[in-house]
């Protein structure tokens, strides 16, 4: 499907605020789709015969959430609608006895048993709606979060690509009233079980009445039952086209009032800029809306002459079975009660089947997410790894970031050859851009490499096959852009090893080491400090500050190795220093292989091994003497160390010693 197709189905065109801000159109072309979105453009019958598939869905979530309710629900819906039923037989054996011949008392005396089964019947019907009322109310909420928490299960063990792939985050996006969407169908369910008892009800009577009453009844109902379908079909084409635009419409709003913002927002006076934008965005969604009231006007219209003309066809024909003589007055009487009955039972049947056949594709969606998250899931088990680790080995590494918007992407790490040696300090270091980051997300298993790039061995295991919870409880990594969690500071360190109760000396210990035991002392009220501004008791704590709470929660982790990407770019001076030789003194002292990506050259010099990348690619791999070497180093680590060295000894105003000193004292 084209975007000239995804216009056609009512985007009003890209916004000047979406290309400006976006880059261009955020509306999704659907034909992605296209294969599964299939049956959307076929007719009733397909839908009728999907329904079914999909209502069965709903059932599942709801028999898991609470089979007990579910069987309430069940039973008190169909009970109401055999109830109806009675009624209705009762109701036309009561006109039947009043407009029999004889007295008036005797016709009312003859009347009092049905007269009375009509009561019983209402009286039934109420208790069961109200049983069913108390039950869905239950069932409801568990459903959605049945939904939820299966859908959040399943994404949060999905590889970090799928995270990162914009398709699957679209998915996500809609998956999401998936979840709403589960929870809305038990009543639409509910409701369309109901409406389908009474109708069958009505209908037996009325094919008992007279066999021409039957498709009458169905012809008044269809005009509504096709505009409900188109009025349900557009509105679910536009919510996927608009998905992405009503996210980042929210977007906006929230950079307007988030406190991360907040400072800009004000100083350079943004706010504004993108409420303007904000308008602009709302203007777009709001004339598709408007399309769409249109579309469903004029299609409600045309339903509504259609159903007038059967209704008119209906009570002719009942006319015309009176006036002849075919039918006497008390079935007429019943019959007319029965298509009044009938026609609202139908009437609601197809609203309701309308509103699930709608909740039932966001399910749908759901479903497909789940689908999609099973099948992009980390897999569970695998090789063991052995117990006592010599190396990490990259052998001929090829690694490529997914597609995107590129047709051909180039890979990101080239025939990559290096190794991590156990209880060692290693570090990486290379140009903004040179693959350092990427790496280390392969050395803990977060990519793999690309299908014949070459392997990553964890001793004689390779890491595509290895078990990789196993491999993930062996690495602790603070990324450049490791999570601020808007919890305590007890949590933010704990949380390293979320699998067991936290315990504080343990998490002293590690602030004590990263010198978040500063931090720590200055926080109102101690480990359970909330370390989230916006929050009540919620306290603010620096760039830096966070560094060694980050580093703290990777000592917590205790792993095999530890990965630090830029661990100290927010510290100052003692603090760095601190922090490199509490580094060293893990990888002597616990054994831990420490794996240190830094800019700060001069911090690298005690590693055991140092592997320059450039491009994508090694560019050399030893020791600092090695690296620093003239004869036998390629130059790259040694041009950019003296490179560093000397901004430093030019700020200096006299200094006599080398580069090595002159670090020592860098402020
Ligand atoms: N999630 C991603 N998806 C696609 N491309 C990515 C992703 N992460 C990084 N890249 C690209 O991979 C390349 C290497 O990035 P990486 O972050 O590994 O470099 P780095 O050496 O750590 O850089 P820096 O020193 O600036 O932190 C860059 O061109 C970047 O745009």
């Amino acid at each position: 499907m084209t975007t000239g197709q995804k216009t056609g189905s009512g985007a009003s065109g890209v916004s000047d605020s979406e290309r400006l801000l976006f880059g261009g159109e955020l509306a999704y072309d659907i034909g992605w789709d296209r294969h599964e979105g299939a049956w959307l453009r076929l007719g009733l019958w397909s839908m009728a015969r999907q329904l079914p598939g999909l209502v069965g869905t709903g059932l599942r979530l709801a028999r898991r959430a609470d089979p007990r309710a579910l069987r309430v629900v069940l039973a008190s819906e169909v009970g109401r609608g055999i109830a109806q039923a009675v009624g209705l037989v009762a109701v036309n054996s009561v006109l039947g006895h009043i407009l029999a011949d004889g007295s008036t008392n005797e016709r009312l005396t003859r009347a009092v048993p049905a007269l009375a089964a009509v009561a019983v019947t209402a009286f039934v019907g109420s208790l069961l709606r109200s049983a069913s009322t108390a039950a869905t109310g239950a069932l409801e909420p568990k459903v959605q979060r049945v939904a939820t928490e299966q859908y959040l299960g399943l994404v949060h063990r999905t590889e970090l690509a799928a995270i990162e792939d914009d398709e699957f985050h679209r998915l996500l996006d809609a998956a999401r009233y998936g979840a709403d969407s589960a929870r809305r169908m038990i009543r639409y369910c509910t409701n369309t079980l109901n409406a389908a008892v009474s109708l069958i009800a009505a209908a037996g009577v009325l094919a008992v009445l007279h066999p021409v009453l039957l498709p009458l009844l169905v012809l008044m109902t269809l005009p509504s039952a096709w505009s409900s379908l188109m009025i349900s079909r557009q509105e679910y084409l536009s919510f996927h086209a608009f998905v992405q635009h009503a996210r980042a419409g929210l977007l906006l709003g929230q950079l307007l009032t988030q406190k991360e913002a907040a400072a800009e927002v004000r100083v350079h006076g943004i706010g504004p800029f993108l409420l303007g934008h904000f308008r602009n965005m709302a203007e777009t969604s709001e004339r598709e809306q408007t399309r769409l009231a249109r579309r469903a006007a004029r299609i409600g219209l045309a339903a509504d002459g259609a159903g007038g003309l059967a209704t008119l066809l209906t009570y002719g024909a009942l006319g015309a079975l009176l006036w002849g003589g075919a039918m006497d007055l008390a079935v007429a009487g019943t019959a007319v009660l029965a298509i009044r009955t009938g026609g609202a039972s139908l009437d609601t049947l197809v609203l309701q089947i309308t509103e699930l056949h709608q909740e039932s594709l966001f399910v749908a969606d759901f479903e497909r997410l789940c689908r999609e998250a099973k099948a992009r899931a980390i897999p569970a088990g695998g090789q063991p790894l052995p117990e006592r680790l010599r190396e990490v080995r990259f052998e001929n590494v090829t690694f490529t970031y997914p597609a995107g918007a590129a047709a051909r992407p180039e890979p990101t790490l080239h025939d990559v050859s290096l190794s991590f040696p156990a209880g060692k300090i290693i570090a990486l270091v290379g140009e903004n851009g040179s693959g350092k980051s990427t790496l280390v997300k392969l050395l803990a298993g977060l990519y793999l490499p690309d299908e014949g790039g070459g392997t990553i061995w964890w001793d004689g295991v390779d890491a595509r096959t290895a078990d990789r919870d196993q491999l993930f409880d062996r690495v602790a990594l603070m990324s450049q852009d490791f999570q601020h969690w808007p919890f305590t500071f007890r949590v933010n360190v704990g949380i390293g090893r979320p699998e067991l109760p936290i315990d504080d000396d343990a998490v002293k210990d590690a602030a004590a080491f990263s010198g978040a035991d500063q931090v720590l002392d200055g926080l109102p009220r101690g480990l359970g400090t909330l370390l989230a501004r916006g929050y009540r008791g919620g306290h603010q704590v620096s760039g830096g500050q966070w560094q060694r709470i980050g580093i703290a929660r990777a000592k917590y982790r205790r792993a095999e190795i530890l990965i630090v990407d830029e661990p100290t770019s927010a510290l100052d001076a003692v603090a760095e220093q601190r922090v490199f030789d509490q580094i060293r003194s893990l990888a002597a002292t616990t054994g831990q292989t420490i794996v240190l990506i830094t800019h700060r050259l001069h911090s690298v010099r005690h590693a055991d091994l140092i592997h320059v990348l450039k491009d994508g690619r090694v560019a050399e791999s030893g020791t600092f003497t090695d690296l620093m070497d003239e004869k036998t180093a390629t130059g790259d680590f040694r041009s950019a160390y003296l490179t560093q060295a000397a901004a430093f000894e030019a700020t200096l105003p006299s200094q006599s010693t080398g580069p090595h000193d002159t670090l020592r004292t860098t402020p």
